[in-house]
């Protein structure tokens, strides 16, 4: 029996790590293995999701994968890290991927129909979470993808922005698409009806508020996602060549896919008085400075418990998960953007200081 696969994917904030752990929360007695794959290395998922006092889900199950993307970087860590996991004692009964919110699904798919994995694991399917009211909204990659059109309508331009195409992928690749965050949009009819007809035929797409799916809906899917590749394919058209690599597998695709047009760095800073203010202080430096994401731990003067910090676009949740236990106190934020983010001025108007890459 091959071990099942679920790939979660989906753009920055999208709600990708708040539905791996409702899943974790209801997953009864199986046995789930997380690899979790970030952009920006402050590992804030695996920190949320680790030490969560979720009963089905041990510190050791929780590979982080934190040498880029794990698109790009397939040959040279995930398939080692999936090894490593299918070497154990006791195998997990499913495997869970999260994919950093700028990774291509395809390549990870394509790496499951390496001989080494093909007889060991199947991709039981490819879960790709939206931000729904930032999607209606036509924030993000709808409205570039708007632009994209009228580029495209343009024959001096061949070129669709990284962030649309990353959307696109991410869509071409589902097996089901999860509407999340509903509770922040209206009716999610309209985006519904129109992600049916974006997406491939047959892709379940369904609403969720806080990634709130049974276990049942979102596993057991036994889609074999490796074996229909060619339904799959990448609408993106950034490749850029190595030549360092004459493997005769297609599997990491080469390419950079425009990771390079966003950049993440990490700002710390003291200990805070009040975490409403400190929230709304981000809110504004978030908004000021076009930032995409942001998120991170801080300690509160006083408080004994740790305070997430998340930021998507200019919503700001905060929120205290657990005992500070043994950690420093203080603040540590990664702040992803486009590429050319002011670094200075971002850390000023936090009060905090970056942290050289
Ligand atoms: N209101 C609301 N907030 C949500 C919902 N789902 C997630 N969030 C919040 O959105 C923020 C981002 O959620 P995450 O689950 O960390 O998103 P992600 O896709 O894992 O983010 P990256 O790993 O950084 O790409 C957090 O503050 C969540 O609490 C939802 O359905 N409704």
């Amino acid at each position: 029996m091959k071990i099942p696969a679920t790939i979660v994917t989906g753009f920055l904030g999208a709600g990708k790590t708040t539905l791996i752990r409702h899943l974790l929360q209801n997953a009864g007695d199986r046995r789930i293995a997380l690899i979790i794959n970030e952009f920006g290395d402050l590992g804030v998922d695996g920190g949320i999701l680790k030490g969560c006092g979720i009963e089905s889900c041990s510190d050791d199950d929780v590979v982080e994968l934190s040498n880029g993307c794990i698109c790009c970087t397939v040959a040279d860590d995930f398939v080692p890290t999936m090894q490593a996991l299918l070497a154990r004692e006791t195998p997990p009964d499913h495997i869970v991927i999260e994919t950093s919110g700028l990774a291509l699904p395809q390549p990870l798919v394509r790496a499951f129909a390496w001989p080494d994995l093909k007889t060991r694991v199947t991709v039981d399917g490819v879960v790709t979470v939206l931000d729904g009211p930032a999607v209606a909204a036509g924030t993000f990659a709808a409205d570039i993808a708007a632009v994209d059109r009228q580029r495209a309508a343009d024959d001096g331009l061949d070129h669709e922005t990284p962030l649309s195409e990353l959307y696109a992928d991410q869509v071409a690749c589902a097996d089901m698409i999860v509407v999340n965050k509903i509770d922040l949009m209206g009716d999610p009819a309209p985006l519904i009806a129109r992600l049916r007809g974006e997406a491939r035929a047959g892709v379940q797409v369904v609403p969720a508020e806080m990634g709130a799916l049974p276990a049942e809906v979102l596993l057991g899917r036994g889609q074999g996602a490796e074996d229909d590749l060619a339904a799959r394919h990448e609408i993106h058209h950034h490749h850029h060549h190595h030549d360092d690599d004459d493997d005769d597998h297609d599997h990491d695709h080469h390419h950079e896919h425009g990771h390079d047009a966003f950049e993440s760095f990490v700002v710390e800073t003291a200990e805070i008085a009040d975490p409403a203010a400190f929230a709304a202080r981000i809110s504004d430096v978030v908004r000021r400075h076009g930032i995409l994401r942001l998120k991170g731990f801080a300690s509160v003067a006083g408080k004994p418990m740790r305070l997430t910090v998340q930021a998507v676009g200019p919503r700001v949740d905060h929120y205290f998960d657990r005992p500070l236990n043994g950690d420093a106190r203080g603040v540590r934020l990664v702040v992803i953007g486009q590429a050319g983010l002011d670094r200075a001025a971002i850390a000023a108007d936090l009060q905090a200081s970056p942290i050289p890459a």
